[in-house]
C-alpha cells in the first residue's frame, strides 16, 4: 500500500515538474520575462544615469541607511528612478563596479531582446564580453582614479576596482598593473577580433617593414579561411561487405554456370542448397544498398562572381549573425522513425529451388530456340529476380529479345522483361516476378544510411532497385516527374512516398506543399499539418485543393509567386533559389527591398487526367508553364494520372516532365505513351514501377507506406507548433473575370482608391498599368483597385487591350462622386 502510495507521488512529482518545465518552455512566458528584463534594463538606466547628477544630493539620505525613511513619500530623493533606483544605482556604482555597471544593464537587455526573439543574440558571448568590460573597468577606474576616491560622491571603479587594484599595486607595483591592464586589453581586442594582431604588428613596425606587414595580413587571412569550415568535395566512402562464398561444383559440360547475387543483406537465407550438380553458384555480394552513400558533392568551390545591383551591394544586414529561417519554428522535431511501421518480411531471402527452376527454364527454353548460353547470373531483388545471361558468341541479340512471351510461357509468369542488351555491360538481362515478393517498408527507405546522409536538396526515397539498393533522386534535379499508371497499381502509394521522404528530411520553413486531390480522399491526411507544410489561395478555405476552379486558379497563382520569384532573383542578381537563400540567409538582401527567404513548393497533383478532361487549356498551360519556368526558382511539380492516354498526357506535358514514374499499365500503347517505349505493361503491379530519367528506365520496387502511417507522421507534425496560417499564395485576378463585378466590395476599398480615380480622370485614361506604374503596385491589387473604380461609375468596363473609358470629366466632377462613395 504505503509502496503503491510513494509511486503515485513519485507520479505526480514527475508530472508537476513537467508542467513547471512546460510552463518555462512556453514562448508567451518567454516573451513577458524578456519584456520585464528589457523594461527593468531601461529602469536601470535611468537609475545609473540620474545617479552622476543627483548622487551627491543623495548620498546623504543612502549612507544614512533609513529603510523608514526611504520607504517613506517624502524621502527628498532626487534620483529620477526614485528612492529604490537611488539605492539600486548607488550600490552598484559605489559598492560594486563603479560606472562599468552599466554592461550589466546591457547584457540584461540582450538577454530580454534574445527572450522576446526580436533578435537573435549569441547570449554566451554577451555574457563573456559583458563580463570581461565590467571587471576590467571597474579595475582601470579604480586604479586610474584611485586618489579622487576620498573626496568624491561617486567611485568610478566602484569598491571592486578599488580593492582589486590595492591588491594588485601590492603584488605587482604600479607599472606591473599598467602592464596587466595593457596585456589584458590586448587579450580582449584580440578575442574580438584577430585583426587586432595586425595593427599591433602596424604600430609596433612603425612603417618599416610595410612588405613583410602586407604577407602577414595575407597569412592571417589564410589562416582565418582555415579556421573557416572546409567545404571540399567529400571523397566518396564507400564501405564494401564483400561475402563471396563459392560452391564450386564439377558442372556437367552443357550446364552453362550460374551465379546467385543475392540480396545485399547480410542474413540472407539459402532455403535449400542446390544440387551439386545443377547448379555452380557464386554469391557475389556488393553490398550496395549498405554502403555509405556519400553526399551528393556540392561541386567544387568554384564560384562566379555575378555583378552586385545597385540596390543590394551595399547591403549587409544589421545583425552580424547570419539569418535562421527555422528560427520561427526552432523546436520543431522531425518526425521519428518510429512512427513507421516495421514488416517482418522485409529480409530478402533466397528461394534456391525456384532459382534453379528459373534458371532450367530459361536455359531449356533458349536452347529449343538453339540459343547457347555461356554463363547465367540471378541477382534476386524485393519483388523480382534479374538473370543476366551472356550468349554464345555469334548469337544475335534480337533472337532472344523475340522470344519474351516464350520465355514468359515456359515460366509461367507474369511480368517477364527482357533488357537486351543490359546497358554498360555484355550481357541479357531477363528479370522474372519471385514467387514469393517482399514488402519494401517505407521505415527501411527512411532509415537507410542512403537516405539519412543525403544532402540532396528535395530527397525523394522510391525504393529499393533490383539490386537492393536504395534508390533515391532529388526532384530539384528533375526537375518535375509525372507518374502514370492503371488504377490499383501503386500510385497514390508512390505520392506517399514522395511527400514522406520530403516531411523527413524538410522543415516547415524550408518546404510548402501545394496538394491537389480531384478525388477527394486521397490527400485528405494532409490537411491537419496546413500550418506547417502546406500552400494555399489567401481566400482558400480548404488547403487541399478539390475544386477544379480553385486548381486553375491555384496554379494561375503559382506563376504569379513564379514571376515574382523571378523579379527577386533578378534583384538579387542571383541565377537560381539556392543561391538566392545563401544570399539572404547571409543578410545581404534587404527584406526591405521585399525580399524574403524562399521556401520549396512542390505542387503534387493526383488524377491530373480528370483536371485535363475538365478544364483542358486552362489547367494545362499553367501547368506546361510552371513546368517549363520553375526550375530556378524552386517550385517543382509532381503530376499523376491513372489515364495514360495522349490526350491527357500530351506533347507540351511529356516535353516538359523529363522525369516519369510508370506503374503498372494495362496495354504496350499506354507504357509507350508514359516512357516512349514498351516495359510498363510487363510489370507486375502492387508498387512494381519504371523510373525513367534520360536514357534507360530503371526498374524500382516503390516503398510501402500505409494510410495509417502517413497518418501518424501527420499528426506527430500537426501536434507541434505551425505557423498562424498556411503559407499564402499570391491572389491571383482573372483578367478576363474583371467584367464580373458582382463580388467587387465597396466596403473594403483600396487605401489607394482616390489617388488612383484622381490619377485616372487626369490623365483621362483607365489603364491598370498607369495605376501599377505610377504607384509601384502588382497587377493583381491594380486590377483590384480599378475594378472598384469600375463599381463607383468612374471608369467604363474593360475593352480587352485597350484602355477604359472615363467617365468622369473632371476633378470636381469626381470629386463629388468621391464624396458620395465615402
Ligand atoms: N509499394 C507497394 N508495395 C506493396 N504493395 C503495394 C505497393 N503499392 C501499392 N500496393 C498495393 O496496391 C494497392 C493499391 O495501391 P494504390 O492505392 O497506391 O493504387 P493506385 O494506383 O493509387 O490506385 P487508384 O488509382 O485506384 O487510386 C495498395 O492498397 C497495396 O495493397
Amino acid at each position: 500500500m504505503a509502496k503503491k502510495k510513494s509511486e503515485k507521488e513519485v507520479v505526480t512529482d514527475e508530472a508537476s515538474t513537467n508542467k513547471v518545465i512546460l510552463f518555462f518552455k512556453n514562448e508567451t512566458i518567454h516573451f513577458v520575462l524578456g519584456l520585464v528584463l528589457v523594461i527593468f534594463s531601461v529602469y536601470l538606466l535611468l537609475a545609473l544615469s540620474s545617479f552622476f547628477f543627483t548622487g551627491a544630493a543623495d548620498q546623504s539620505i543612502i549612507d544614512a541607511g533609513n529603510s523608514q525613511e526611504l520607504a517613506s513619500v517624502n524621502n527628498h530623493v532626487k534620483n529620477y528612478a526614485g528612492s529604490r533606483g537611488a539605492q539600486l544605482a548607488s550600490y552598484l556604482i559605489n559598492d560594486c563596479f563603479g560606472v562599468s555597471s552599466f554592461f550589466i544593464l546591457v547584457f540584461l537587455a540582450v538577454t530580454g531582446l534574445k527572450l522576446m526573439r526580436v533578435r537573435n543574440f549569441r547570449l554566451w558571448k554577451w555574457f563573456i564580453g559583458c563580463t570581461l568590460l565590467l571587471v576590467w573597468f571597474s579595475v582601470f577606474f579604480g586604479f586610474v582614479l584611485m586618489e579622487h576616491y576620498k573626496d568624491t560622491f561617486i567611485y568610478f571603479g566602484g569598491m571592486h576596482g578599488y580593492n582589486v587594484s590595492i591588491w594588485l599595486i601590492s603584488q605587482v607595483g604600479v607599472p606591473g598593473v599598467w602592464m596587466i591592464l595593457l596585456v589584458t586589453a590586448i587579450c580582449f581586442l584580440i578575442y574580438l577580433s584577430a585583426r587586432t594582431i595586425i595593427w599591433l604588428r602596424k604600430i609596433l613596425s612603425l612603417g618599416f617593414i610595410k612588405r613583410k606587414e602586407k604577407e602577414s595580413v595575407e597569412a592571417l587571412d589564410e589562416e582565418e579561411e582555415a579556421e573557416q569550415p572546409e567545404f571540399t568535395n567529400p571523397q566518396p566512402q564507400t564501405v564494401e561487405f564483400s561475402v563471396k562464398k563459392t560452391f564450386k561444383q564439377d558442372i556437367p559440360a552443357q550446364q552453362p554456370a550460374m551465379e546467385v547475387a543475392p540480396p545485399v543483406h547480410d542474413n540472407f537465407m539459402v532455403e535449400e542448397p542446390a544440387p551439386a550438380e545443377a547448379l555452380d553458384m557464386t554469391f557475389s555480394k556488393t553490398a550496395d544498398d549498405v554502403m555509405v552513400s556519400p553526399p551528393i558533392p556540392e561541386g567544387p568551390a568554384f564560384e562566379v562572381a555575378t555583378p552586385v545591383g545597385d540596390d543590394d551591394e551595399s547591403y549587409q544586414g544589421p545583425e552580424v549573425e547570419p539569418y535562421n529561417p527555422q528560427l520561427d519554428l526552432e523546436n520543431y522535431r522531425y518526425p521519428t522513425l518510429e512512427l513507421m511501421k516495421k514488416y517482418d518480411n522485409n529480409e530478402p531471402t533466397i528461394n534456391m529451388e525456384e532459382q534453379k527452376a528459373n534458371k532450367d527454364r530459361i536455359i531449356n527454353t533458349l536452347r529449343s530456340f538453339g540459343i547457347e548460353i555461356s554463363s547465367i547470373k540471378a541477382t534476386v531483388g524485393p519483388t523480382v529476380t534479374l538473370y543476366e545471361i551472356t550468349p554464345e558468341q555469334g548469337v544475335r541479340i534480337s533472337k532472344i529479345r523475340g522470344l519474351e512471351d516464350d520465355i514468359a510461357l515456359s515460366l509461367s509468369a507474369l511480368g517477364i522483361r527482357i533488357i537486351a542488351p543490359i546497358p554498360g555491360k555484355g550481357t541479357i538481362g531477363i528479370e522474372v516476378p519471385n514467387s514469393n515478393p517482399k514488402i519494401v517498408s517505407m521505415q527501411s527507405i527512411i532509415g537507410s544510411k542512403k537516405f539519412q546522409e543525403s544532402s540532396y536538396d528535395l530527397p525523394i526515397a522510391l525504393g529499393k532497385t533490383i539490386t537492393n539498393e536504395v534508390f533515391m533522386v532529388d526532384l530539384c534535379k528533375m526537375p518535375h516527374v509525372l507518374v502514370a499508371g492503371a488504377t490499383g497499381q501503386g500510385k497514390s502509394v508512390g505520392l506517399n512516398a514522395i511527400i514522406t521522404s520530403l516531411l523527413y528530411k524538410k522543415h516547415p520553413s524550408e518546404l510548402k506543399f501545394v496538394l491537389v486531390d480531384p478525388k477527394k480522399v486521397e490527400f485528405s491526411i494532409y490537411s491537419v499539418i496546413e500550418h506547417h507544410f502546406l500552400a494555399k489561395l489567401p481566400d482558400g478555405e480548404e488547403a487541399i485543393i478539390t475544386d477544379v476552379t480553385k486548381v486553375v486558379q491555384t496554379l494561375n497563382s503559382i506563376c504569379v509567386e513564379m514571376d515574382s520569384r523571378y523579379d527577386l532573383l533578378k534583384k538579387a542578381h542571383v541565377r537560381n533559389i539556392k543561391e538566392y537563400n545563401e544570399k539572404f540567409i547571409n543578410r545581404k538582401l534587404n527584406p526591405e527591398k521585399g525580399h524574403k527567404f524562399m521556401p520549396y513548393i512542390v505542387v503534387i497533383i493526383d488524377e491530373f487526367g480528370d483536371l485535363i478532361m475538365t478544364a483542358g487549356k486552362e489547367v494545362e498551360l499553367p501547368i506546361a508553364r510552371i513546368a517549363q519556368l520553375a526550375r530556378a526558382i524552386g517550385i517543382h511539380m509532381v503530376i499523376a494520372t491513372q489515364r495514360p492516354t495522349t490526350n491527357i498526357i500530351t506533347g507540351t506535358i511529356k516535353a516538359n516532365f523529363p522525369a516519369r514514374v510508370a506503374f503498372r499499365v494495362s496495354s504496350m500503347m499506354d507504357s509507350r505513351t508514359i516512357l516512349d517505349r514498351p516495359g510498363a505493361n510487363q510489370l507486375i503491379g502492387r508498387g512494381d514501377m519504371l523510373f525513367l530519367q534520360g536514357a534507360d528506365p530503371i526498374r524500382v520496387q516503390c516503398a510501402f507506406v500505409d494510410t495509417p502511417e502517413v497518418e501518424d507522421i501527420t499528426k506527430y507534425i500537426a501536434r507541434q507548433q505551425g505557423y498562424p496560417t498556411a503559407f499564402f499564395l499570391p491572389e491571383y485576378v482573372n483578367e478576363d473575370a474583371s467584367s464580373d463585378l458582382g463580388d467587387v466590395d465597396m466596403g473594403r476599398l483600396d487605401p489607394l482608391f482616390s489617388d488612383a480615380a484622381r490619377l485616372i480622370v487626369i490623365h483621362q485614361q483607365g489603364s491598370t498599368s498607369l495605376i501599377q506604374r505610377k504607384f509601384a503596385i502588382g497587377y493583381n491589387r491594380a486590377g483590384r483597385i480599378m475594378d472598384q473604380l469600375e463599381k463607383a461609375g468612374i471608369v467604363g468596363p474593360s475593352e480587352g487591350s485597350k484602355a477604359r473609358q472615363v467617365m468622369c470629366l473632371d476633378e470636381n466632377d469626381l470629386e463629388m462622386r468621391l464624396n458620395n462613395l465615402m
